[in-house]
């Protein structure tokens, strides 16, 4: 600890920190990039690894650029602003094949090059902010990485710039009526987040105050107030959270301005997007994954589909138009009531959308001797199950489409579902998340 030294850094982390391996001994160094020497200073020390602090850069590298975030580094959303935004392409694709070689022991994966976004700015169609700050002095901002200390943030810039003005008149607006942010360990205030959402196709503006109490008197007058200033916000609501917990929502909610949902069009795909419900979050590049999964999963007209963790049915009632029929389950009630109704607003006869849990829904039709050309799965970071692996080869599809979020999982379901006689054939990573480490991918599995 506090020891002093040079490292050579090798790689970087989905995380954004820099990885040193000198003596066979993992060393973290946050902000350090691959083909660096750094000098660090060693702040944490592990029985297998350390993470030493960056202190100067003896040597950098040409990937290296000034993150144009001042809040960069501070707040927990991005990682990987220091990079340029084509070698933060190239590490994404690395992250993609290395967990394949690591995780799923393919020593050669079969990556396409990654679709990269046109627009690596201002790209997020929702952002969560927290309100922080003090009676009569509310703002809004982020946590600081995997804490829930409190970073002002003025202007995200992953964000659409009118998100800022819309967070900063809110946030006058609150304090002229003296509400104050909800304080944790106090328990006084009432306000504890502010969720925004853009539809790109339309310029349609959601707001969601999530407060700690019901009771909110001047509710409608608030939202008269931001609407008079901001002609694009259609729909505004107020959500109760009344407990501690890491879920931004509560259960209960009340409509204080508009319309319940925000219009919003994917290719030719007209959605109505309710204020919880799961949308990607960059409208453009979710275009340029569907039509990859379009494209690799190659879809016959005459398939039956069945897809897993359908969401609101954007990607399922994507691919209706090229099938006979595709069969959606989903978890969220209302994100099964969005892809019904989305599917009647878009005239698609050919989808239905089931509401439950896909590792017991899928087991049951198989079990009904339920048969699928193609199963397309996009479940959350955690992946698939082992019983969704194995109720998924069970309807016997000649193909599996895993869209993922998380090349970890991905790499170990591909490898368990090898076990059941699918292999690897073909993936392709899709940047979906600028400035993040994060990086989506379409992976397709064939029956061998
Ligand atoms: C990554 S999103 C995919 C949404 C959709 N395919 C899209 O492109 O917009 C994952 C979805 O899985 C749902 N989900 C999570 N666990 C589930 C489960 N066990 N069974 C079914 N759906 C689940 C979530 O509610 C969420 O809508």
């Amino acid at each position: 600890m506090g020891e002093e030294r040079t490292f050579s850094v090798e790689t970087v982390t989905q995380e954004g920190e820099g990885l040193s391996r000198g003596d066979g001994f993992v060393v973290f160094v946050p902000g350090a990039l691959p083909g660096e020497r750094v000098r660090a200073r060693v702040v944490q020390l592990k029985r297998d690894y350390a993470r030493a602090e960056l202190l100067a850069l003896e040597s950098a590298s040409p990937d290296r650029t000034p993150p144009p975030c001042p809040v960069y580094g501070r707040c927990g959303g991005c990682t990987l602003q220091h990079a340029t935004y084509e070698a933060q392409l190239r590490y994404k694709e690395a992250f993609v094949r290395d967990a394949l070689r690591r995780l799923a022991q393919i020593p050669e994966p079969p990556v396409l090059p990654i679709c990269g976004a046109k627009e690596p700015w201002r790209y997020r169609n929702k952002v969560q902010m927290v309100a922080g700050g003090s009676p009569g002095a509310l703002r809004v901002g982020y946590y600081a990485r995997g804490t829930h200390a409190f970073v002002p943030v003025d202007d995200c810039l992953l964000a659409p710039e009118e998100f800022a003005s819309l967070a900063a008149e809110a946030a006058k607006i609150l304090n002229a009526f003296g509400l104050a942010p909800y304080d944790e360990a106090r328990r006084t205030g009432f306000v504890r987040h502010l969720v925004l959402r853009k539809s790109f196709a339309y310029g349609e503006l959601m707001l969601v105050l999530v407060t700690a109490r019901r009771e909110f008197p001047q509710g409608q007058a608030f939202a008269r107030e931001l609407v008079r200033r901001f002609p694009a916000l259609v729909s505004v609501w107020q959500n109760v959270q009344p407990r501690p917990t890491n879920f931004v929502f509560g259960d209960e909610a009340r409509l204080l301005y508009g319309r319940e949902t925000l219009r919003e069009r994917l290719g030719e795909l007209e959605l109505d997007v309710t204020y919880r419900s799961f949308l990607q979050v960059n409208t453009r590049q979710a275009e340029v994954l569907y039509r990859e999964v379009e494209a690799l999963g190659e879809f016959r007209p005459e398939d039956e589909v069945a897809e897993a963790y359908s969401g609101i049915g954007s990607l399922s009632l994507w691919l209706a138009r090229k099938v006979r029929r595709v069969s959606g389950v989903e978890v969220v009630a209302e994100a099964v009531r969005d892809a019904r109704e989305n599917a009647r607003k878009n005239g698609i006869a050919n989808a239905e959308f089931h509401l439950g849990r896909a590792e017991e829904v899928f087991p049951r039709w198989a079990e009904a001797g339920r048969r699928a050309d193609v199963v397309v799965v996009n479940p959350p970071r955690k992946g698939l199950p082992p019983e969704m692996i194995r109720a998924a080869a069970a309807l016997s599809p000649r193909a599996v489409v895993y869209v993922s979020c998380n090349p970890a999982t991905l790499a170990r379901d591909v490898a368990r579902f090898r076990e059941h006689g699918y292999d690897l054939q073909v993936v392709r990573p899709v940047d979906l998340f600028p400035q993040t480490g994060h990086v989506e991918s379409v992976a397709v599995l064939r029956r061998a």
